[in-house]
Protein backbone atom coordinates (compact mmCIF):
# COMPACT_ATOMS: atom_id res chain seq x y z
CA UNK A 1 0.00 0.00 0.00
CA UNK A 2 2.70 2.83 1.03
CA UNK A 3 4.93 1.53 -1.68
CA UNK A 4 1.96 2.59 -4.26
CA UNK A 5 1.32 5.65 -2.68
CA UNK A 6 5.29 6.54 -2.85
CA UNK A 7 4.93 5.71 -6.79
CA UNK A 8 2.00 7.68 -7.01
CA UNK A 9 3.92 11.17 -5.32
CA UNK A 10 6.87 10.19 -7.62
CA UNK A 11 5.39 9.72 -10.62
CA UNK A 12 3.29 13.22 -10.07
CA UNK A 13 6.51 14.58 -8.90
CA UNK A 14 8.00 13.79 -12.33
CA UNK A 15 5.11 14.98 -14.61
CA UNK A 16 5.08 18.23 -12.67
CA UNK A 17 8.78 18.73 -13.35
CA UNK A 18 8.22 17.90 -16.73
CA UNK A 19 5.35 20.72 -17.23
CA UNK A 20 7.89 23.34 -15.65
CA UNK A 21 10.85 22.44 -17.65
CA UNK A 22 9.89 24.94 -20.95
CA UNK A 23 10.19 27.24 -18.03
CA UNK A 24 13.92 27.00 -17.45
CA UNK A 25 15.06 25.66 -20.81
CA UNK A 26 16.32 28.15 -23.51
CA UNK A 27 13.90 28.54 -26.65
CA UNK A 28 15.61 26.26 -29.41
CA UNK A 29 17.55 28.33 -32.09
CA UNK A 30 16.63 28.00 -35.89
CA UNK A 31 19.56 26.99 -37.80
CA UNK A 32 17.84 27.76 -41.08
CA UNK A 33 19.90 30.94 -42.32
CA UNK A 34 22.17 31.51 -39.42
CA UNK A 35 25.56 32.06 -39.42
CA UNK A 36 27.38 28.93 -38.04
CA UNK A 37 31.36 30.04 -37.43
CA UNK A 38 33.51 26.75 -36.87
CA UNK A 39 36.78 26.53 -35.62
CA UNK A 40 38.58 23.49 -36.56
CA UNK A 41 35.81 23.20 -39.42
CA UNK A 42 38.50 21.58 -41.92
CA UNK A 43 38.98 18.15 -40.32
CA UNK A 44 37.15 15.44 -38.21
CA UNK A 45 34.97 16.47 -35.65
CA UNK A 46 34.41 20.00 -37.29
CA UNK A 47 33.85 19.12 -40.71
CA UNK A 48 31.07 17.08 -39.27
CA UNK A 49 29.41 20.36 -37.45
CA UNK A 50 29.86 21.75 -41.03
CA UNK A 51 27.72 19.48 -43.20
CA UNK A 52 25.17 19.04 -40.17
CA UNK A 53 24.65 22.70 -40.28
CA UNK A 54 25.08 23.10 -43.80
CA UNK A 55 22.07 20.43 -44.10
CA UNK A 56 19.75 22.26 -41.50
CA UNK A 57 20.09 25.32 -43.97
CA UNK A 58 22.93 27.03 -42.24
CA UNK A 59 25.76 29.78 -43.42
CA UNK A 60 28.67 28.22 -42.33
CA UNK A 61 32.59 29.70 -41.89
CA UNK A 62 35.37 27.31 -41.15
CA UNK A 63 38.08 28.60 -39.35
CA UNK A 64 41.48 26.42 -39.57
CA UNK A 65 45.15 27.21 -40.12
CA UNK A 66 46.10 25.12 -43.63
CA UNK A 67 44.18 26.92 -46.43
CA UNK A 68 44.32 23.94 -48.79
CA UNK A 69 42.94 21.62 -46.34
CA UNK A 70 40.04 24.53 -46.06
CA UNK A 71 39.31 24.67 -49.63
CA UNK A 72 39.28 20.87 -50.11
CA UNK A 73 36.42 20.88 -46.81
CA UNK A 74 34.67 23.66 -48.21
CA UNK A 75 34.35 22.19 -51.65
CA UNK A 76 32.94 19.03 -49.81
CA UNK A 77 30.64 20.89 -47.50
CA UNK A 78 29.64 23.29 -49.95
CA UNK A 79 28.30 20.17 -52.66
CA UNK A 80 25.60 19.43 -49.94
CA UNK A 81 23.53 22.57 -50.61
CA UNK A 82 23.06 22.92 -54.44
CA UNK A 83 22.32 26.62 -55.33
CA UNK A 84 23.41 29.29 -56.32
CA UNK A 85 24.33 31.31 -53.25
CA UNK A 86 27.63 30.57 -51.31
CA UNK A 87 26.76 28.83 -48.39
CA UNK A 88 30.40 28.19 -46.64
CA UNK A 89 33.56 30.44 -46.38
CA UNK A 90 37.07 29.89 -45.07
CA UNK A 91 38.94 31.80 -42.58
CA UNK A 92 42.63 30.77 -42.53
CA UNK A 93 44.17 31.83 -39.16
CA UNK A 94 46.19 30.40 -36.03
CA UNK A 95 43.57 30.70 -33.50
CA UNK A 96 46.24 29.92 -30.73
CA UNK A 97 48.90 33.09 -31.40
CA UNK A 98 47.68 36.42 -31.75
CA UNK A 99 44.45 37.81 -30.77
CA UNK A 100 44.10 41.10 -33.20
CA UNK A 101 44.50 38.72 -35.99
CA UNK A 102 41.90 36.89 -34.75
CA UNK A 103 39.14 39.45 -34.10
CA UNK A 104 40.43 41.54 -37.70
CA UNK A 105 39.94 38.35 -39.62
CA UNK A 106 36.98 37.00 -38.03
CA UNK A 107 35.23 40.65 -38.30
CA UNK A 108 35.49 40.63 -42.34
CA UNK A 109 34.05 37.00 -42.31
CA UNK A 110 30.59 38.85 -40.63
CA UNK A 111 30.75 41.68 -43.35
CA UNK A 112 29.98 38.47 -45.97
CA UNK A 113 27.99 36.41 -43.71
CA UNK A 114 26.36 38.72 -41.28
CA UNK A 115 26.93 38.30 -37.48
CA UNK A 116 27.77 34.92 -36.11
CA UNK A 117 24.80 33.27 -34.79
CA UNK A 118 26.68 30.05 -33.27
CA UNK A 119 30.43 29.28 -32.64
CA UNK A 120 31.63 26.44 -32.55
CA UNK A 121 34.87 26.02 -30.83
CA UNK A 122 36.72 23.04 -31.92
CA UNK A 123 39.52 23.52 -32.77
CA UNK A 124 42.14 21.06 -30.99
CA UNK A 125 45.08 19.12 -30.63
CA UNK A 126 45.77 15.85 -28.55
CA UNK A 127 49.63 14.69 -27.43
CA UNK A 128 49.57 11.56 -25.26
CA UNK A 129 52.13 10.41 -23.17
CA UNK A 130 53.33 9.30 -19.77
CA UNK A 131 53.37 12.78 -17.71
CA UNK A 132 57.46 12.52 -17.59
CA UNK A 133 57.82 11.89 -21.31
CA UNK A 134 55.37 14.12 -22.85
CA UNK A 135 57.69 17.01 -24.01
CA UNK A 136 57.36 19.96 -21.96
CA UNK A 137 56.21 22.31 -24.50
CA UNK A 138 53.93 19.85 -24.94
CA UNK A 139 51.65 21.11 -21.80
CA UNK A 140 52.26 24.44 -23.26
CA UNK A 141 51.13 23.84 -26.82
CA UNK A 142 48.15 21.78 -25.46
CA UNK A 143 47.15 24.94 -23.46
CA UNK A 144 47.71 27.31 -25.88
CA UNK A 145 45.64 25.30 -28.97
CA UNK A 146 42.85 24.13 -26.87
CA UNK A 147 42.56 26.45 -24.12
CA UNK A 148 43.82 29.68 -25.97
CA UNK A 149 42.29 29.43 -29.00
CA UNK A 150 38.74 29.25 -27.39
CA UNK A 151 39.16 32.32 -25.64
CA UNK A 152 40.51 34.14 -28.20
CA UNK A 153 37.27 32.91 -30.84
CA UNK A 154 34.92 33.76 -28.18
CA UNK A 155 36.00 37.06 -27.09
CA UNK A 156 36.33 37.97 -30.66
CA UNK A 157 32.61 37.18 -31.20
CA UNK A 158 30.64 37.30 -27.82
CA UNK A 159 30.29 41.31 -27.85
CA UNK A 160 28.03 41.09 -30.72
CA UNK A 161 25.90 38.09 -29.51
CA UNK A 162 25.57 40.25 -26.20
CA UNK A 163 24.56 43.20 -28.02
CA UNK A 164 21.71 41.23 -30.39
CA UNK A 165 20.35 39.30 -27.01
CA UNK A 166 21.01 36.26 -28.83
CA UNK A 167 23.69 33.66 -29.32
CA UNK A 168 25.11 29.98 -28.68
CA UNK A 169 28.47 28.98 -27.93
CA UNK A 170 29.91 25.69 -27.94
CA UNK A 171 33.35 24.37 -26.31
CA UNK A 172 34.69 21.00 -27.67
CA UNK A 173 36.05 19.26 -24.44
CA UNK A 174 36.53 15.58 -24.24
CA UNK A 175 35.81 13.20 -22.14
CA UNK A 176 39.07 12.92 -20.91
CA UNK A 177 37.85 16.75 -19.79
CA UNK A 178 35.30 15.09 -17.21
CA UNK A 179 38.20 12.82 -15.75
CA UNK A 180 41.94 12.70 -16.15
CA UNK A 181 43.17 9.20 -17.28
CA UNK A 182 46.46 7.42 -17.54
CA UNK A 183 48.81 9.29 -20.34
CA UNK A 184 46.35 12.59 -20.79
CA UNK A 185 48.01 14.74 -18.36
CA UNK A 186 48.82 17.71 -20.20
CA UNK A 187 46.03 17.44 -22.60
CA UNK A 188 43.06 16.73 -19.95
CA UNK A 189 44.28 19.69 -17.85
CA UNK A 190 43.56 21.58 -21.32
CA UNK A 191 40.13 20.42 -21.62
CA UNK A 192 38.98 20.93 -17.83
CA UNK A 193 40.54 24.67 -18.28
CA UNK A 194 37.35 24.91 -20.90
CA UNK A 195 34.93 23.48 -18.43
CA UNK A 196 36.03 26.46 -15.73
CA UNK A 197 35.66 28.84 -18.69
CA UNK A 198 32.29 27.56 -19.89
CA UNK A 199 30.34 27.57 -15.95
CA UNK A 200 31.96 31.33 -15.41
CA UNK A 201 30.89 32.58 -18.77
CA UNK A 202 27.76 30.68 -18.82
CA UNK A 203 26.62 32.48 -15.77
CA UNK A 204 27.89 35.98 -17.08
CA UNK A 205 25.73 35.98 -20.64
CA UNK A 206 22.58 34.10 -19.56
CA UNK A 207 20.88 37.49 -19.05
CA UNK A 208 21.76 38.04 -22.56
CA UNK A 209 20.41 35.28 -24.05
CA UNK A 210 23.25 33.64 -24.78
CA UNK A 211 23.69 29.68 -24.17
CA UNK A 212 27.06 27.69 -23.92
CA UNK A 213 27.20 23.96 -24.33
CA UNK A 214 30.17 22.27 -22.87
CA UNK A 215 31.02 18.42 -25.47
CA UNK A 216 32.38 15.76 -24.11
CA UNK A 217 33.52 13.33 -27.15
CA UNK A 218 34.71 10.08 -26.64
CA UNK A 219 37.02 8.64 -28.93
CA UNK A 220 36.40 9.57 -31.82
CA UNK A 221 37.44 8.26 -36.09
CA UNK A 222 39.04 11.67 -37.09
CA UNK A 223 42.45 12.32 -38.80
CA UNK A 224 43.23 13.74 -35.31
CA UNK A 225 42.52 10.69 -34.04
CA UNK A 226 44.77 8.18 -36.46
CA UNK A 227 47.57 10.71 -35.77
CA UNK A 228 47.58 10.71 -31.97
CA UNK A 229 47.05 6.89 -32.39
CA UNK A 230 50.31 6.76 -33.28
CA UNK A 231 52.03 7.74 -30.05
CA UNK A 232 49.37 6.74 -27.53
CA UNK A 233 50.66 4.60 -24.67
CA UNK A 234 49.04 1.51 -24.90
CA UNK A 235 47.26 2.18 -21.33
CA UNK A 236 45.74 4.96 -22.97
CA UNK A 237 44.47 2.97 -25.80
CA UNK A 238 43.14 -0.19 -24.11
CA UNK A 239 41.51 2.48 -21.11
CA UNK A 240 39.48 4.99 -23.95
CA UNK A 241 38.21 2.40 -25.30
CA UNK A 242 36.16 0.74 -22.62
CA UNK A 243 34.53 3.97 -24.00
CA UNK A 244 33.80 3.06 -27.60
CA UNK A 245 34.96 4.75 -30.83
CA UNK A 246 32.48 6.68 -32.40
CA UNK A 247 31.75 8.21 -35.68
CA UNK A 248 32.52 11.92 -36.31
CA UNK A 249 28.96 12.65 -38.13
CA UNK A 250 27.49 10.73 -35.03
CA UNK A 251 29.05 13.51 -32.74
CA UNK A 252 28.28 16.35 -34.47
CA UNK A 253 25.02 15.24 -34.97
CA UNK A 254 24.69 14.83 -30.80
CA UNK A 255 26.64 18.51 -30.48
CA UNK A 256 24.70 20.39 -32.99
CA UNK A 257 20.85 19.06 -31.50
CA UNK A 258 22.02 19.71 -28.01
CA UNK A 259 23.12 23.66 -29.16
CA UNK A 260 20.26 24.19 -30.99
CA UNK A 261 18.51 23.13 -27.51
CA UNK A 262 20.64 25.27 -25.34
CA UNK A 263 21.55 22.24 -23.61
CA UNK A 264 25.15 23.20 -21.32
CA UNK A 265 26.25 19.22 -21.42
CA UNK A 266 26.21 17.47 -24.70
CA UNK A 267 27.52 13.90 -23.95
CA UNK A 268 27.24 10.63 -26.23
CA UNK A 269 26.93 6.62 -25.41
CA UNK A 270 26.28 5.23 -22.27
CA UNK A 271 29.25 5.76 -21.10
CA UNK A 272 28.82 9.98 -21.68
CA UNK A 273 25.98 9.79 -20.04
CA UNK A 274 26.63 8.25 -17.24
CA UNK A 275 30.00 10.15 -16.71
CA UNK A 276 28.31 13.53 -17.49
CA UNK A 277 25.33 12.95 -14.52
CA UNK A 278 28.48 11.58 -11.79
CA UNK A 279 30.50 14.91 -12.74
CA UNK A 280 28.03 17.24 -12.82
CA UNK A 281 29.47 19.27 -10.11
CA UNK A 282 27.86 22.68 -9.61
CA UNK A 283 27.71 23.27 -13.32
CA UNK A 284 24.18 25.20 -14.99
CA UNK A 285 21.14 23.78 -15.14
CA UNK A 286 18.88 24.18 -18.09
CA UNK A 287 16.37 21.53 -17.69
CA UNK A 288 14.57 19.98 -14.78
CA UNK A 289 14.81 17.02 -16.40
CA UNK A 290 18.36 17.05 -16.28
CA UNK A 291 18.45 18.22 -13.05
CA UNK A 292 16.70 15.53 -11.65
CA UNK A 293 17.96 12.56 -13.51
CA UNK A 294 21.58 14.32 -12.10
CA UNK A 295 19.82 13.99 -8.65
CA UNK A 296 18.76 10.22 -8.91
CA UNK A 297 21.36 8.43 -10.12
CA UNK A 298 24.52 10.23 -9.34
CA UNK A 299 25.08 7.66 -6.10
CA UNK A 300 24.54 4.76 -8.34
CA UNK A 301 26.98 6.29 -11.15
CA UNK A 302 29.40 6.37 -8.20
CA UNK A 303 29.18 2.62 -7.44
CA UNK A 304 29.62 1.91 -11.27
CA UNK A 305 32.56 4.03 -11.17
CA UNK A 306 34.17 2.20 -8.93
CA UNK A 307 34.44 -0.75 -11.42
CA UNK A 308 35.67 1.28 -13.77
CA UNK A 309 38.37 2.24 -11.86
CA UNK A 310 38.98 -1.06 -10.41
CA UNK A 311 39.00 -1.76 -14.66
CA UNK A 312 41.40 0.90 -15.28
CA UNK A 313 43.95 -0.14 -12.56
CA UNK A 314 44.05 -3.82 -14.13
CA UNK A 315 44.71 -2.78 -17.06
CA UNK A 316 47.78 -0.61 -16.31
CA UNK A 317 49.23 -3.23 -13.63
CA UNK A 318 49.08 -5.75 -16.58
CA UNK A 319 50.70 -3.83 -19.08
CA UNK A 320 53.44 -2.65 -16.68
CA UNK A 321 53.87 -6.36 -15.75
CA UNK A 322 53.86 -7.42 -19.65
CA UNK A 323 56.70 -4.35 -20.13
CA UNK A 324 58.51 -5.71 -17.58
CA UNK A 325 58.86 -9.35 -18.48
CA UNK A 326 59.59 -8.31 -22.38
CA UNK A 327 62.56 -6.21 -21.08
CA UNK A 328 63.47 -8.77 -18.94
CA UNK A 329 63.73 -11.47 -21.59
CA UNK A 330 65.84 -9.09 -23.65
CA UNK A 331 68.48 -9.06 -21.14
CA UNK A 332 68.37 -12.61 -20.66
N1 LIG B 1 38.86 12.65 -32.23
C1 LIG B 1 38.70 12.35 -30.94
O1 LIG B 1 38.86 11.20 -30.50
C2 LIG B 1 38.27 13.41 -29.99
C3 LIG B 1 38.44 14.75 -30.25
N2 LIG B 1 38.06 15.69 -29.34
C4 LIG B 1 38.26 17.11 -29.61
O2 LIG B 1 37.49 17.47 -30.74
C5 LIG B 1 38.16 18.48 -31.47
C6 LIG B 1 38.31 18.04 -32.91
O3 LIG B 1 39.04 16.85 -32.95
P1 LIG B 1 39.34 16.07 -34.32
O4 LIG B 1 38.21 16.28 -35.24
O5 LIG B 1 39.78 14.73 -33.94
O6 LIG B 1 40.62 16.90 -34.81
P2 LIG B 1 41.40 16.98 -36.22
O7 LIG B 1 42.85 16.93 -35.88
O8 LIG B 1 40.87 16.04 -37.20
O9 LIG B 1 41.07 18.48 -36.66
C7 LIG B 1 41.53 19.56 -35.92
C8 LIG B 1 41.11 20.85 -36.57
O10 LIG B 1 41.56 21.95 -35.78
C9 LIG B 1 42.31 22.84 -36.61
N3 LIG B 1 43.33 23.51 -35.78
C10 LIG B 1 44.25 22.90 -35.01
N4 LIG B 1 45.02 23.83 -34.43
C11 LIG B 1 44.57 25.03 -34.83
C12 LIG B 1 44.99 26.38 -34.58
N5 LIG B 1 46.04 26.67 -33.80
N6 LIG B 1 44.31 27.39 -35.15
C13 LIG B 1 43.26 27.11 -35.96
N7 LIG B 1 42.83 25.88 -36.24
C14 LIG B 1 43.50 24.85 -35.69
C15 LIG B 1 42.90 21.93 -37.68
O11 LIG B 1 43.27 22.58 -38.87
P3 LIG B 1 44.80 23.13 -39.11
O12 LIG B 1 45.72 22.06 -38.61
O13 LIG B 1 44.88 23.38 -40.57
O14 LIG B 1 44.89 24.40 -38.33
C16 LIG B 1 41.68 21.05 -37.95
O15 LIG B 1 40.75 21.71 -38.75
C17 LIG B 1 39.48 18.73 -30.74
O16 LIG B 1 39.33 19.83 -29.88
C18 LIG B 1 39.69 17.45 -29.97
O17 LIG B 1 40.47 17.66 -28.80
C19 LIG B 1 37.47 15.34 -28.16
C20 LIG B 1 37.26 14.03 -27.85
C21 LIG B 1 37.64 12.97 -28.74
C1 LIG C 1 29.61 5.84 -14.19
C2 LIG C 1 30.94 6.12 -14.66
C3 LIG C 1 31.19 5.79 -16.07
C4 LIG C 1 32.62 5.95 -16.34
C5 LIG C 1 32.96 5.77 -17.76
C6 LIG C 1 34.39 6.11 -17.93
C7 LIG C 1 34.86 5.97 -19.32
C8 LIG C 1 36.16 6.65 -19.49
C9 LIG C 1 36.66 6.57 -20.86
C10 LIG C 1 37.31 7.82 -21.25
C11 LIG C 1 37.61 7.90 -22.69
C12 LIG C 1 38.37 9.15 -22.98
C13 LIG C 1 38.42 9.42 -24.42
C14 LIG C 1 39.20 10.65 -24.72
C15 LIG C 1 39.09 10.98 -26.17
C16 LIG C 1 39.94 12.10 -26.56
O1 LIG C 1 39.74 13.20 -26.17
C17 LIG C 1 41.08 11.80 -27.43
N1 LIG C 1 40.77 10.89 -28.47
C18 LIG C 1 41.69 13.05 -27.95
O2 LIG C 1 41.50 13.32 -29.28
Amino acid sequence: MWFWIALAIFIVFIIVLYLLSPLISPKPIDLQNAHVMITGGSSGIGKALACQAVRTGARVTLVARDQVKLDQAQSEVALLAPGEEKIVQTVSVDLSADYDSVKKKFEESQVTFGPVDVLINCAGTASPGRFDEVPLSDFKKMIDINYMSTVHATRAILPGMKERGLGRIVFVSSQAGQTGLFGFSAYSASKYALRGLAESLQMEVKPYNVHLTLAFPPDTNTPGFAEEQKSKPEETRLISETSGLFSADNVANIILADTVRGRFFSSMGLDGIMLSSLTCGFSPVVSIMEATQQVLTMGIFRIISLIYLDHFDRIIRDCKMKRELKEGTKKD
